[in-house]
């Protein structure tokens, strides 16, 4: 029996652009793949087996060793320090992450607070800075903390500053580029070294 490649794949925005860049890249994708509930999904003409998950969940997928790669986005990676490989930059779905806040307006001198759903890297990104900040941890929406007062500024993904404009919001910081990566487990990578070095090489021709 040939191995199995278990591939955890993030639901929402990065999936579209990755099963295309997988098909660009000769996979034979079955049309489930794009319009289902399952999140397990078997492609045996290639060894495949896709899992679906939470893209924030993808890396917990891949360090824990039940899936063998899994495609993240440089965000998660950057706020979770996984013990993963990340092996290609797949350079799909582009954005940035950013301090932004309210035109005008300075950080308050009495504790400021910085609204994120990235707690490590903003901490981290405002120690660099000799700023001593609270951060207040939200799970999406993050434009509105500002807005109604929740904290002074946010730090969160910006791609092409619609939603910043639509709230009346401006970038202030520019932290750092954003793409996704294909991931691995260092074990997998020893023992399915030869399928996952294909894919990568697949994929880097087509990137
Ligand atoms: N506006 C955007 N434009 C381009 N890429 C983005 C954008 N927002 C997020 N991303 C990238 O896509 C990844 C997944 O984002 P997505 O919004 O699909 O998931 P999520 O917000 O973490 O999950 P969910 O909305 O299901 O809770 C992020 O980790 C980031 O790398
Ligand atoms: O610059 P833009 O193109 O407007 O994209 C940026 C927005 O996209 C993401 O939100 P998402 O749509 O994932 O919703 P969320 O607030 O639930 O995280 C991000 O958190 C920003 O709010």
């Amino acid at each position: 029996m040939r191995e199995v490649l278990t591939i955890a794949m993030p639901k929402g925005r990065i999936f579209e652009e990755a099963a295309e860049l997988l098909r660009k890249a000769g996979y034979l994708l079955p049309p489930e793949f794009d319009d289902s509930r399952k999140l397990i999904i078997d492609v045996p003409e290639e060894s495949f087996r896709f899992i679906l998950a939470k893209p924030m969940d993808v890396t917990t997928y891949v360090e824990h060793g039940v899936a063998d790669i899994g495609i993240a986005g440089k965000d998660v990676m950057l706020e979770e320090e996984r013990d993963v490989y990340e092996v290609l930059d797949l350079k799909i779905s582009a954005c940035h992450l950013a301090v932004a806040g309210l035109p005008g307006t300075k950080m308050s001198d009495i504790a400021p607070k910085v609204a994120t759903k990235y707690p490590n890297v903003a901490s981290s990104y405002f120690r660099e800075q000799g700023q001593q900040v609270e951060i207040i941890k939200l799970n999406g929406s993050i434009e509105l903390a500002p807005m109604i007062g929740l904290a002074d500024r946010i730090v969160d993904i910006v791609s092409t500053g619609r939603t910043l404009e639509e709230n009346g919001l401006v970038q202030l910081e520019h932290i750092v580029d954003i793409t996704s990566r294909l991931i691995v487990n260092p074990v997998s990578y020893r023992l399915k070294d030869k399928m996952i070095d294909e894919l990568v090489e697949r994929l880097s021709e087509i990137i």
